[in-house]
């Protein structure tokens, strides 16, 4: 069995890793460990792009641990606020500006930057970047990206998935990424799709 970290500290996040490589992966002897189990301290994300954070996330992980990292750095970009919140999707909404902080505030500032957006205005895509290390000196990392479509919502709907979830809209679908089972966000997701470029690569 070999052993490798994750190199994130969202409970979202790992619930779908946890999923997806049970699918996926199963035949693979791959024993997937979150860096909490570790004891690993979370790094600082001072990157300006996702793939930079994702880089500094897995180097640190292999750094603390000596094991092989996988991170994931997301978030969501919004046209009519020009990209934003992008790379700080974790940290968008703060006690500075009144909402406090946390999936719940994130969601309502996003509500509040788009009061007087129309519906066909409010496109926005989920990104993510994936991160694969063997060791903290690796010198090609593996970077897989996925992203993913949608509109945001004027009122929160569904109580699954995590941060962004409740307010993203997903066409196809006719419901927001909360109301999807995990199953099937796996399978559309930005995460999914990076997840699905990595088994081929590895596969390969
Ligand atoms: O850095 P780690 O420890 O992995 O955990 P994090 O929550 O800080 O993760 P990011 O720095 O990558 O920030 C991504 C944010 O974007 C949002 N996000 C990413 N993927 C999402 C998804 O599938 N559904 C809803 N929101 C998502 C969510 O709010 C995350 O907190
Ligand atoms: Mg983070």
């Amino acid at each position: 069995m070999s052993k490798l970290v994750l190199a994130s500290g969202n409970a979202g996040k790992l619930r779908e890793f946890a999923s997806l490589f049970a699918t996926h992966f199963a035949e693979q002897n791959i024993e997937l460990i979150s860096q909490k189990e570790l004891s690993v301290e979370e790094a600082e994300e001072t990157g300006l792009s996702f793939v930079e954070n994702a880089i500094l996330k897995a180097r640190n992980a292999c750094a603390q641990t000596g094991l092989p990292a996988l991170a994931d750095d997301s978030g969501l970009e919004v046209d009519a606020l020009q990209g934003a919140p992008g790379i700080y999707s974790a940290r968008y909404a703060s006690a500075d500006d009144g909402f406090g902080s946390g999936d719940a505030a994130n969601n309502a500032k996003l509500l509040a930057a788009l009061a007087d957006v129309p519906e066909a205005a409010r496109t926005a895509r989920f990104q993510c970047v994936l991160v694969y290390m063997r060791h903290a000196a690796d010198p090609t990392p593996q970077v897989f990206q996925g992203s993913w479509e949608g509109r945001i919502l004027t009122v929160p709907e569904g109580t699954d998935g995590f941060g962004y979830d409740p307010l993203f809209f997903v066409p196809s679908e006719g419901c927001a990424a909360a109301s999807l089972s995990k199953e099937r966000k796996n399978q559309l997701s930005h995460r999914g799709q990076a997840i699905q470029q990595l088994l081929a690569r590895w596969q390969a």
